[in-house]
Formats: structure tokens, C-alpha cells, sequence
């Protein structure tokens, strides 16, 4: 069998779970995944409690809060995400510049005064789940490629350390924006699996070889019946693209 272990660095656990069970599955999987992903239902529910368990549990937390608010109030929530010891941190790019800007100096100093290591501030472009009517629903000129990377270039431009994104559009943000930009993927289905309401999905693979650095992973490890066999198929994957 392949040594995975080595892809556990590009491997995030969505934990849309109830904490008791987000934190079971990570442990079942945490030989092939290093990130564990606080989302909004688990942060509404326990805040910095759900956070301090996977910490617990040696997990790297990427606290997915998507904030969008004028820059102020980013700021000071992004520097209490900052204070948690996270790695890493979402906001919308469609917030614009200024809330970016906000974001990034929120973050770096909330972490700075705990003595923690400043968390990764990446900007979500374009949903996942959102197809090209959607877009254009929502009044975004272009395709969502076009929309991404417009917001891409902006997050980047306002400091971001990096960018969430379809697999689809990781390679033009690769080729357009460097090396530097780290980049995450979620929407990720192994062949075969159930999209559910994500619309601009690819395979663990095909993330990778997009030149994604993390790839985001939640019902496919889930809903399987033998959880770290899923995981360590997608790791083997990845490792193997
Ligand atoms: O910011 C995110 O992580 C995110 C952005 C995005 O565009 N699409 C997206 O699906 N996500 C998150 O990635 C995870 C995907 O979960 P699954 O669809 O279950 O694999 C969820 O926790 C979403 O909140």
C-alpha cells in the first residue's frame, strides 16, 4: 500500500457534522488528513469550543466563517479568529478591498498579541454550489471562471494569503497569479460520488494536478461506510496525481 501520510497536509475534513461526531470522524481519518474544517454549523453552536476540541486532537483548524461585514466589524472578528490559534480563516472576496485589507490586519494582530502564528486569510471567489444562471442571477458579469478570477486578482491585490475556489478554476488562477497564492479546493467528489448541491465539482486529481495546495472533503468521507478508506483513496489519489 502507498505511505499517504504525506498528502495529509493538502487534505481538509469538512466537519458539517454534530461536534461529538465531527470529532469521532476526524479522529478516524486524522492518519490521512491533518486539517479539520469549522464551519458555520458548528461554530454557531459551540464558537471557540468546537475550535479548542480539534485542536485537542492535534487537528490544524481551518475556521470557515466567510466573513462579510463592513471592514471594521471584519476586523474585529477576524482578530478574535486570530486569537483562537487557527491556521486558517475565510472571508468573502465580494466584500471588496477595504474589508480585505481589514481581514488581513484583524487576523495578523489577533493572533500577534496570543502569540500564535498569524492564520492564513483566504477569500472564497465564487461558491461551489453556485452554476453559471446562478452567477449571473446574482448579478456577477461573466462566466463563473471569468467572475473567480476578476475577485481572485482583487483578494490577491488586497493582501489575501490565499484563495477558495472550484478545482475548475484553480489552473487559470495558478497560471494568472503565481505560485504564491495558496490555494484550496472544495467541491471535491471522487468519481462516482453524489454531487449533492455542488455544482462546479472534480476529483481529488484533478484538483491536484489544477495546482490546488488544499482540497476541502465532506459528505464523500461522510456518508462512507468505512470513512478512513475513503479518506486514504483520496489521499492516494492525491499523492498519486
Ligand atoms: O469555503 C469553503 O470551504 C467552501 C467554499 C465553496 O465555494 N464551496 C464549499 O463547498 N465550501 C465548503 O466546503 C465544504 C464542502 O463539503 P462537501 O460538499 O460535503 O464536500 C463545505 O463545508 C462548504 O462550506
Amino acid at each position: 500500500m502507498t505511505d499517504t501520510s504525506q498528502a495529509r497536509d493538502k487534505l481538509a475534513l469538512a466537519a458539517d457534522l454534530p461536534l461529538e461526531d465531527g470529532l469521532r470522524l476526524y479522529q478516524q481519518v486524522a492518519p490521512q488528513v491533518g486539517y479539520a474544517k469549522v464551519g458555520l454549523s458548528l461554530f454557531v453552536e459551540h464558537g471557540p469550543a468546537a475550535v479548542a476540541a480539534f485542536q485537542k486532537l492535534g487537528a490544524r483548524v481551518f475556521l470557515d466563517l466567510k466573513l462579510h461585514d463592513i471592514p471594521n466589524t471584519v476586523e474585529l472578528a477576524a482578530a478574535r479568529a486570530g486569537a483562537l490559534g487557527v491556521s486558517l480563516l475565510t472571508v468573502h472576496a465580494a466584500g471588496g478591498e477595504a474589508m480585505l485589507k481589514a481581514a488581513v490586519k484583524g487576523a495578523r494582530e489577533g493572533a500577534r498579541a496570543k502569540g500564535h502564528e498569524a492564520p492564513r486569510v483566504l477569500a472564497v471567489t465564487v461558491l461551489t454550489s453556485m452554476s453559471a444562471e446562478d452567477v449571473t442571477a446574482v448579478g456577477f458579469s461573466g462566466a463563473p471562471d471569468v467572475a473567480a478570477l476578476r475577485l481572485a486578482r482583487l483578494a490577491v491585490g488586497a493582501g489575501v494569503d490565499g484563495l477558495v475556489c472550484s478545482p475548475r478554476e484553480a489552473e487559470a488562477f495558478r497560471r494568472e497569479l503565481g505560485p504564491t497564492p495558496f490555494l484550496c479546493t472544495p467541491g471535491i467528489r471522487p468519481a462516482g460520488a453524489a454531487k449533492g448541491d455542488q455544482s462546479r465539482a472534480e476529483t481529488p486529481a484533478f484538483a491536484v494536478r489544477a495546482g490546488a495546495d488544499l482540497l476541502v472533503v465532506g459528505r464523500p468521507i461522510h456518508t462512507a461506510a468505512d470513512p478512513l478508506s475513503a479518506a486514504r483513496s483520496i489521499a492516494e489519489e492525491v499523492f498519486t496525481a
